[in-house]
């Protein structure tokens, strides 16, 4: 029972093909600059040295007929035929309010993530890419899509709605979506079966910081805030994303700085965050090297960064009334020690205390990094948005609810 997990990007498409039958990954890989000169493809199978490619993918149903071929390979293959491939799942950024839980895909479901291109263009217009190609390369599998905004339907509305005239919520559907949903999914439960508990008896606040980064409010299994907004711009600051700034910031600029909404847009998505105000790059890794080499801009930058998911935290635990879990997960908040110590430090009013040797402890397990005396469980819980949407994909396709 195989499932290809397909996250497609505008540029690229990352993939990881499961046994269900175990949930091991038989073989991933990632297709970049795709439409541009010299393509590469990376393919890793478990214990093979990885496999790199580079040539010319033009478009992305070419993209996967490579990664097809790829996986069929003689040598570099993990499958004997394409055949061999049961369902196939996508990442989709944005859902909208149409869709609380993953679905399979049909012509409805096409159109609805069409519509919501608009809200999410620099997403949803890839992930239908993806969708087509994989339909053109497989036309009899089954395809299933898991949404980053699902899991955050269950926030009420005094989290999701913006407090401007009613009339752009009815009419252009602007609120607050959220996103990381999966992934925020994937680690509350993952902590609680961690630490013996159920989801609905804590109240979780869980960080993904990675390149993009949100906090959200999990409290008694169900999402009750988050701080991306209708677009994944809002809340944090992140590698190249601004978060949080007064609005009015925007016509400001525009007008001092004669920028078009296209110029005013990639300066807070590409050119801010960790690589506006560290003048260097927006890599945590690199952030933190320069700071401990004495550069003052990394300083400022990593402390912005930390004060902001402080910030956050501590708005969640009063948005809870109180807080049980706080977990880190993602590229920067599972790999950077200084990142948590730094956000942790000012959390001691909550009870919360770090234990150093544990937080210097580098594993890819769950593991508990606060002290035993804690009032907080701190934990770093790896997140893994891929093994949840092939679970999904699974139950949709091939389990007892959807068989086809
Ligand atoms: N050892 C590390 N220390 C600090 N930051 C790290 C480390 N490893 C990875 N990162 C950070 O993780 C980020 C990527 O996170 P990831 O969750 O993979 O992001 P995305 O899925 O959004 O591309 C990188 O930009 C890098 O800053
Ligand atoms: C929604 C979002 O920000 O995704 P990513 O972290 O993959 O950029
Ligand atoms: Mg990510």
């Amino acid at each position: 029972m195989n499932v290809l997990v397909i996250n497609a990007g505008s540029s690229s498409l990352k993939y990881q093909l499961y046994d269900m039958t175990n949930e091991t990954v038989l073989a991933k890989g990632r297709v970049e600059r795709i439409g541009m000169e010299s393509s590469i493809l990376t393919h890793e199978v478990e214990g093979e040295p990885d496999v790199r490619e580079v040539s010319e993918i033009l478009e992305h149903t070419a993209a996967v007929r490579k990664v097809l071929d790829m996986l069929t390979h003689p040598k570099f293959g993990v499958l004997r035929a394409i055949g061999d491939i049961q369902a196939v799942g996508h990442r989709v950024v944005h859902g909208g309010e149409s869709f609380h839980e993953s679905v399979l895909i049909d012509a409805d479901v096409k159109a609805e993530i069409r519509r919501l291109f608009d809200l999410a263009p620099l997403h949803n217009p890839a992930h239908m890419m993806g969708i087509l190609a994989v339909e053109a390369n497989l036309p009899d599998v089954p395809q299933a899509v898991v949404f980053d905004t699902a899991f955050h339907q269950t926030m009420p509305p005094a989290s999701y709605l913006y407090a401007i005239p009613t009339v752009l919520y009815r009419k252009h559907k602007i609120r607050r979506y959220g996103f990381h949903g999966t992934s925020h999914d994937y680690v509350s439960k993952q902590a609680a079966a961690f630490l013996g508990k159920a989801p609905e008896a804590l109240k979780i606040v869980s960080c993904h910081i990675g390149n993009g980064a949100s906090c959200a409010a999990i409290l008694h299994g169900k999402s009750y805030d988050t701080s991306m907004g209708m677009t994944p711009l809002e809340g944090l600051m992140m590698g190249t994303r601004s978060g949080d700034l007064d609005p009015a910031i925007v016509p400001f600029a525009m007008n001092k700085e004669e920028l078009t909404l296209s110029e005013v847009n990639s300066m807070l998505n590409k050119h801010s965050g960790l690589l506006a105000i560290s003048g260097l790059s927006s890599d945590m890794r690199e952030v933190v090297q320069a700071m401990e080499e004495g550069s003052e801009p990394a300083k400022l930058a990593f402390e912005m960064y930390a004060y902001r998911i402080r910030k956050y935290i501590g708005a969640y635990a009063a948005a809870m009334n109180g807080i049980d879990v706080l977990l880190f997960t993602a590229g920067v908040g599972e790999n950077s020690v200084p990142l948590r110590k730094r956000v942790c430090e000012g959390l001691t009013f909550l009870g919360l205390e770090l234990d150093d040797a544990r937080n210097e402890v580098r594993s890819g397990e769950t593991r508990r990094v606060s002290a035993d005396g804690s009032q907080v469980d701190v934990l770093v819980v790896p997140t893994n948005e891929e093994l949840l949407i092939a679970r999904d994909t699974y139950r949709l396709a091939i389990g007892p609810k959807g068989k086809r």
